[in-house]
C-alpha cells in the first residue's frame, strides 16, 4: 500500500492561505482540521475556509472534530472534499453517515481518539476507505506522539488484512522524522504532519524525507 503524506494546515499562516498551500504542493493531499470548541477545546474554521482550500491545487482531507457530524459532515462532501473524516465518539449513526458521504462522492473516514478501542467497529471496517487513529488527544497541533497507540494501529492493520479489505490507516498527531517509522512499521500508511512540515524552512524537502522514512520502514524502496 502506497504511503501518503497529508500536511495539516492547522498552524499555517491563514492570512497567506494560498501560498501556504502552494508550499506543500508535493504532498498527496492537504489535511484541514475543523474544530467546533465542543468536541474539542479549540475552535479553528468551518466550511468557507475549507471551500477556499478545495479551490486550490491539492485534494482536501477534512478532519471534522465536531459534535453531531451526522448533521454537518455531508456539506463537506458536497463542497468537494476528497475525503471526510468524522469521529466515532461523536457520530450517532456512523454507517448511515459513511454511506451518505459515499453517495455525495467523497471517501469516508472514521476517526478514533486515543482512548477509543477499535474492537467495537471491526465489523464496520468495510464501510470506510480510511481509519484515522489519533496519535495525540485531538484539539491542538504540536503535541508529542503517543506511542501507546502503536498496538492499536497494528491490531487495525491485522483486522483489515484478515478481512482482505483495502482500507487505509491514517495517523495524526506528533508525526515527524523521529516518529514516522514507528507508525509505518505498525501499519499506518497515511501520515498527517502539521508542525514538522510547517516549521521547516524546506517544506518540500521535509515531505520527501517523511515519505522516504515511511517507505523504508514498511519495506517499499
Ligand atoms: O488533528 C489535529 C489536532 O487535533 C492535527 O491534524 C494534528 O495535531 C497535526 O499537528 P501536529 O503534526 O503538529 O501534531
Ligand atoms: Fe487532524
Amino acid at each position: 500500500m502506497e504511503n501518503r503524506i497529508h500536511p495539516s494546515i492547522l498552524n499555517c499562516d491563514i492570512s497567506a492561505l494560498g501560498s501556504e498551500v502552494a508550499s506543500i504542493s508535493s504532498a498527496d493531499a492537504v489535511h484541514v482540521d475543523v474544530m467546533d470548541n465542543h468536541f474539542v477545546p479549540n475552535l479553528s474554521w468551518g466550511l468557507p475556509v475549507v471551500e477556499s482550500v478545495v479551490a486550490g491545487p491539492l485534494p482536501v482531507d477534512a478532519h471534522l472534530m465536531m459534535m453531531d457530524p451526522d448533521r454537518w459532515a455531508p456539506a463537506y462532501a458536497e463542497a468537494g472534499c476528497a475525503s471526510v473524516t468524522f469521529h466515532l465518539e461523536a457520530a450517532h449513526a456512523p454507517v448511515r453517515l459513511a454511506r451518505e458521504l459515499h453517495r455525495l462522492g467523497a471517501r469516508a473516514c472514521l476517526a478514533l481518539k486515543p482512548a477509543t478501542d477499535i474492537a467495537p467497529v471491526i465489523d464496520l471496517l468495510s464501510e470506510f476507505d480510511m481509519i484515522l487513529i489519533m496519535t495525540v488527544e485531538p484539539g491542538f497541533g504540536g503535541q508529542p506522539f503517543l506511542d501507546n497507540q502503536l498496538a492499536k494501529i497494528a491490531r487495525t492493520r491485522r483486522a483489515i488484512s484478515e478481512a482482505n479489505l483495502d482500507v487505509a490507516i491514517q495517523v495524526d498527531g506528533g508525526i515527524s522524522r523521529e516518529t514516522i517509522e514507528r507508525a509505518s512499521e505498525a501499519g499506518a500508511n497515511v501520515f498527517v504532519a502539521g508542525s514538522a512540515i510547517f516549521r521547516s524552512p524546506d517544506r518540500a524537502g521535509e515531505i520527501a524525507a517523511l515519505r522516504s522514512l515511511a517507505d523504508h520502514a514498511c519495506g517499499i524502496r
